[in-house]
């Protein structure tokens, strides 16, 4: 057999040889879920009358779209799902202080060729460390906690080839933007996109993570990245552990392929209201910018940070700014390595853990006629908050720069 990895995978885990199309029932390596579809998790499972759990140490929650909670109905629930967690005694808890969910799933649990299914559509995140991973709906969730088993349509394989190295200020947002704009947001229907990099230090695992989460976006089941020597150092690194690397077989057939060659990229926008509304950060420089939001699990990691400091710094921002690294050790690192300092000096507005301002939450909410440039995932009309609100999503360089000139600025054109 010459098998893609999303054969490869679902072959290991469903314990036959798949092919495309073929439905499976297939064995899930982590369940897990956050605050908001939690609720509706453990709601299913007690109205079933089944509350028990396959494997304790396989589950994995975060609080993080209600954290901390924006008012009492959010306290309320996370303070039911606290008391499913100490009677079932569920040990990989992670309360309102550690994280988005998608990120804590490629910092310490995500290992290639595993499946992992959860509660929230950009479980496509942990296909950065070569994961099969997919959202899907409360009840087939709570079914996985339940059972350990989810089933699947086994995907049509789509390859990306990614060649070179990309600029200074381009990263996963870009590559992500790029195939949304030559695509569309609905090309990848059914299908599972596996990205081949060529030079693996060039598109780190900060970058890939980007990449996967907007997998969603563009409608496939899963975008993994081929694990290589990055995924390897990025486990040990953060974890100490020696992550053994599922990879296609010479010869795996896929339905289709693309090349992006990184260093033809330009710092990319997606104009209201739709992730596939694709222009140049350059074609709408004339765009005013009330709000900033540099976070999310999209893009809220370490090198997004450096990004934004190195930008921002010696700066003060013309447009309000609001930055959330999107974990503990997210905030930890850009504290240590002083970007925190730097944003906070250029006057930007800093906390951690929470999806907030991403789903029009709270810490942040946009208000009617005002222009966001968002780092985050989504741009429909009123994701932010308000229907009238305009939201361009960009990678960190282009919101910082926008951040520093009140209009969206591709970083090449800053003084
Ligand atoms: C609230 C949750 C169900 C939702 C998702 O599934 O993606 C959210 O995280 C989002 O980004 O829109
Ligand atoms: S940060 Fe945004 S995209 Fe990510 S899980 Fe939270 S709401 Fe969804």
């Amino acid at each position: 057999m010459t098998g893609t990895l999303t054969e490869k995978i679902l072959s290991r885990a469903s314990g036959k040889t798949v092919s495309p199309g073929d439905v499976i029932e297939a064995k899930t390596d982590i369940v897990a879920f956050h605050d908001l579809t939690g609720y509706h998790v453990i709601e299913v499972m007690e109205k079933a009358n089944m509350v028990k759990v396959f494997d304790k140490s396989k589950i994995v929650v975060a609080f993080d779209h209600l954290a901390p909670p924006p008012d009492v109905r959010s306290a309320e629930i996370q303070g039911n799902i606290r008391k499913f967690v100490k009677d079932v005694r569920l040990p990989n808890f992670h309360d309102i202080n550690v994280g988005i969910l998608h990120e804590l799933l490629i910092e310490k649990y995500a290992l290639p060729g595993q499946v992992i299914v959860a509660a929230d559509s950009h479980t496509t995140t942990s296909g950065a460390v070569g994961a099969f991973a997919q959202g899907m709906g409360a009840s087939d969730v709570a079914a996985a906690v339940i059972t350990g088993k989810t089933w699947l349509v086994v995907p049509q394989p789509f390859k990306v080839q990614l060649k070179g190295s990309p600029g200074k200020w381009i990263n996963g947002k870009d590559v992500a933007l790029e195939l949304l704009g030559k695509f569309k947001a609905d090309y990848f229907n059914g299908m599972s996109i596996e990205v081949h990099v060529d030079n693996p230090k060039a598109f780190p695992t900060d970058y890939r993570a980007t990449v996967s989460n907007m997998g969603i976006e563009m409608n496939a089941d899963a975008l993994m990245f081929v694990p290589d020597s990055e995924t390897k150092d990025y486990i040990k690194t953060m974890r100490g552990v020696e992550a053994e690397l599922m990879t296609p077989d010479q010869g795996a057939r896929y339905t289709d392929e693309y090349t992006i060659e990184l260093n033809k990229l330009e710092p990319l926008v997606a104009a209201p209201y739709s992730v596939d509304n694709v222009k140049t950060a350059r074609e709408e420089s004339k765009v005013p910018v009330d709000q900033v939001y540099i976070g999310s699990c999209t893009n809220g990691r370490i090198s997004d940070f450096r990004m934004a400091a190195e930008i921002l710094k010696g700066k003060k921002v013309k447009a309000r700014c609001i930055a959330i690294p999107s974990s503990y050790e997210m905030f930890k690192q850009a504290m240590e390595l002083g970007y925190i300092e730097t944003l906070v000096n250029a006057g930007c507005i800093v906390t951690y853990g929470t999806c907030g301002p991403c789903l029009g939450g709270h810490f942040g909410v946009a208000g009617p006629g005002e222009v966001i440039v968002s780092t985050s995932s989504r741009n429909f009309r009123g994701r932010m908050g308000s229907n009238e609100a305009k939201v361009y999503l960009s990678g960190p360089s282009v919101a910082a720069a926008s951040a520093a000139t009140g209009y969206i600025t591709d970083p090449r054109d800053l003084q």
